[in-house]
């Protein structure tokens, strides 16, 4: 559906409104038919207090990595849908439609052997964090710029990452369900300063995480507290 959008002849803004509006009707559309009494928090719907007392909240960002889906050919872009249950996200899914994959928690990535004894570090393509490029050469890692929070988590899941690492902006839908899928194929995942991520919350953002390996995490939360983010 996503790939069909794309074909419609539409450019920039206006590719980008037609994939957001597209992804989120049919989300939306499925939940309120299968799922009627979950709430539900999405990057393309108004909030809803309810969810802050509701037992079980559908976290989805309809398509994340607008931007690379909007420069086709560019396949860095995503569809999350999470399921938070009184305090953790219970599931998770996350489609790369331009690669025809789909990862989720009922089935479980296995992370495959480690291939690069130099950790990579996946980041954002146009807003990475100031502070990356002093950890890269804290930990002598290479930097991996890449669109879309969902694809670099999933860059982890199939070893062409070694490690995500975020901070500066973001928002639990951003996330969540990428944080599910990789958390059910063993990977460490935290706020960089090493914190618990919880989601839920009252205030929609989420501004930093880490997700990587589990061999790395210690260092990367070691040079965070010890210089922070700035
Ligand atoms: N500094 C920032 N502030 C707010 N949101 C940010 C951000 N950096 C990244 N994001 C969001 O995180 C997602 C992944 O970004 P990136 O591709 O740069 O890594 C994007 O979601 P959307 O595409 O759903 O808007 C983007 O908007
Ligand atoms: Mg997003």
């Amino acid at each position: 559906m996503l790939l069909e959008v794309r074909t419609q002849g539409l450019e920039g803004r206006e590719l980008k409104d037609a994939g957001d509006r597209a992804a989120q009707d049919v989300l939306a559309a499925l939940l309120a038919k299968h799922r009627p009494d979950d709430a539900v928090l999405s990057e393309e719907a108004t909030d809803d207090a309810a969810r802050l007392s509701a037992s079980r909240v559908w976290i989805i960002d309809p398509l994340d990595g607008t931007r690379e889906f909007s420069e086709p050919p560019r396949d860095d872009w995503a569809v999350h849908v999470a399921l938070w249950q009184d305090g953790e996200l219970v599931a998770g899914a996350v489609a790369q439609p331009a690669l025809g994959e789909t990862f989720n928690t009922g089935t479980p990535s296995v992370i495959p052997p480690r291939t690069s004894e130099r950790p990579r570090i996946a980041v954002s393509r146009s807003r990475p964090p100031a502070f990356v490029q002093a950890l890269a050469e804290a930990i002598d890692a290479e930097l991996v710029p890449m669109g879309s929070a969902g694809v670099k988590v999933m860059s982890v899941v199939r070893d062409i990452a070694d490690a995500y690492v975020h901070a500066g902006g973001q928002y639990q839908w951003d996330n969540a369900a990428p944080v599910a899928v990789a958390r059910a194929a063993g990977l460490f995942c935290s706020r960089v300063d090493g914190s618990p991520l919880v989601y839920n919350g009252a205030d929609t953002s989420l501004p930093d995480l880490i997700v990587c390996r589990p061999e790395l995490a210690e260092s990367i939360i070691a040079f965070v507290r010890e210089h922070g983010t700035d």
